[in-house]
Parts: structure tokens; C-alpha cells; sequence
């Protein structure tokens, strides 16, 4: 498999009243084309940290990403805009990424507005009309025409994330990362949304850094998984050992604070 993201020794510290805290530790792994690699730890652990790191939102103190052969911490102005068509994110809070003052079908286009020139493969029979467009995107996750001219707040918790994945999809990244895309809902509906970023995943051939705090969410999506505790990673592993002897005792601790 070749490898799509290579992140290597990456550190990245904050000061807060006054003292030093450090978010994330000399942090390295990569995720091969096509995987999903669960990233998984409690609160503090330095998570969204890693993630804004990924996405250009913030800067790390030292380390290395490199994003399909590109070394991305390099990058500047639109350099590092076309890169970033390639790598989209779904957050926690669905509104974040939805205007609340328009028309879902807008928010969800709103990739392709941008960046004009991509049109993915599954698109290519819509691209005369972005309203067609963003039709076929919520048909892909699950949402009847009737949202199109819906507002976010005339849909339900699940709806608005669907939504959310359907405009994190629009360009057909390589890389979508999920920053606790299941907390915020219901438990009954957290389940179809795992199952609907797994056939994304599947459908689209998609990349895919699933980061959560619950690791039985984490496993039922990923194929390997880090576990990160006070900024570093503690343990990793294939999904299917999460239950063998040699996990780390930490990684023990949150497979039994799911099951309590
Ligand atoms: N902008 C910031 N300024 C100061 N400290 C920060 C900042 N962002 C994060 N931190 C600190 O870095 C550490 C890691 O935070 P981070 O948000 O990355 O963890 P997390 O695992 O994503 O947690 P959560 O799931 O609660 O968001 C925490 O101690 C946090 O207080």
C-alpha cells in the first residue's frame, strides 16, 4: 500500500497562564492510500491539536507532514490552497461547517465554488449545474431532494451531519479527516453515521484519519489505530487486536470505560 500521509516527529506546545503545556509529543505515523487509521484518546490528549496541525490551522514547533510525495509544512499562499483541496475535514458540530443563513445545497457546493477547476469523477454527469451537483451529494449520503432548499436549522442533529459529509466529500479528497464526527449526536444515530463514512470510505476509495475519543467508534471504522495519551502516542495496532494481551494499559482503560 503506498503511503498517503507521512506525519513524523511532530511537537507542538502552547503556553497557558504563563506555563507550558505541551499538546503533542514527537508524534509519527503514516496512513496508506485508501486506509483508515483510527486516532483515539481522551480529553487533553492532543487530538484536535494533530488535526489542526494536518489541516494548516495551526503550526507545529518542529516535525514533518508530507501529503502524497508533498512536504506540506513548506507550503504558503496558493501553493498550499491547492493542496488543501485534497485533504477536507468533518467536524464534531455539524453547524460548523453548514451557513446557517443558506440553503443547505450552497454550503454543500460551496467546495466546488471554490475550486471551480475540480470536478470528481462521481460528479461528472452534473457538472452543468452545481443545483444538480449538490443533489447528487445528498443522494450519496442518504438525503432525499427535498433537503435542497432546507436550512440547517429545519434538520435534524443527523441530517446536518450527513450534510457535513457531503460537502467534506464534494471535491473528492484524498484525504477526509474526521474530528469526532459522532459525539455530538444521538446514540441511535451515531451508528448510521459510522456506517455511512464507511461505505464513503469504501465507495469512494477514500483515505480516511477517524478521530475520536470513544474507540469502540474508532474500531468499528478503522483498519489500524494510535492511541494518543498527554500529547503522545501510547499504543498501535490493528483494529481486529484491540483485545489481545499486549495492549497497553491505557488503551485497556478505554476499551473498559466503554463497557462500564
Ligand atoms: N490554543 C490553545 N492555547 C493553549 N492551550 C491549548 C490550545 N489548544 C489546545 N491547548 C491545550 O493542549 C492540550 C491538548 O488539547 P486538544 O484540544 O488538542 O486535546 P483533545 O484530545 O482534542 O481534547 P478534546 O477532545 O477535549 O478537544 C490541552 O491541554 C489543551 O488545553
Amino acid at each position: 500500500m503506498n503511503r498517503l500521509l507521512d506525519v513524523r516527529q511532530l511537537s507542538k506546545t502552547f503556553i497557558q497562564n504563563g506555563s507550558v503545556v505541551t499538546a503533542v509529543q514527537d508524534v509519527s505515523f503514516d496512513i496508506g492510500e485508501g486506509e483508515c487509521l483510527g486516532l483515539v484518546g481522551e480529553s487533553g490528549s492532543g487530538k484536535s491539536t494533530l488535526a489542526r496541525i494536518l489541516l494548516a490551522l495551526e503550526r507545529p514547533d518542529c516535525g514533518e507532514i508530507t501529503l502524497a510525495g508533498r512536504s506540506l509544512l513548506a507550503l504558503k499562499g496558493s501553493a498550499l490552497r491547492e493542496v488543501r483541496q485534497h485533504m477536507q475535514v468533518v467536524f464534531q458540530d455539524p453547524t460548523a461547517s453548514l451557513n446557517q443563513r443558506l440553503p443547505i445545497w450552497r454550503s454543500v457546493i460551496e467546495p466546488l465554488d471554490n475550486f471551480p477547476q475540480v470536478t470528481p469523477s462521481f460528479l461528472t454527469e452534473v457538472r452543468h449545474s452545481r443545483r444538480a451537483a449538490a443533489a447528487r451529494l445528498l443522494e450519496m449520503v442518504g438525503l432525499s431532494a427535498d433537503f435542497l432548499d432546507r436550512y440547517p436549522h429545519e434538520m435534524s442533529g443527523g441530517q446536518r451531519q450527513r450534510a457535513a459529509i457531503a460537502r467534506g466529500i464534494s471535491l473528492g479528497p484524498k484525504l477526509l479527516i474526521c474530528d469526532e464526527p459522532t459525539s455530538s449526536l444521538d446514540v441511535s444515530v451515531q451508528a448510521q453515521i459510522l456506517q455511512l463514512l464507511k461505505t464513503m470510505q469504501a465507495q469512494l476509495g477514500m483515505t480516511c484519519l477517524f478521530i475520536s475519543h470513544d474507540i469502540a467508534a474508532v474500531q468499528s471504522v478503522s483498519d489500524r489505530i494510535i492511541v494518543m495519551k498527554g500529547g503522545r502516542i501510547v499504543d498501535r495496532f490493528a483494529s481486529r487486536q484491540l483485545m489481545d494481551a499486549d495492549r497497553d494499559e491505557y488503551t485497556r482503560r478505554l476499551v473498559d470505560a466503554v463497557s462500564e
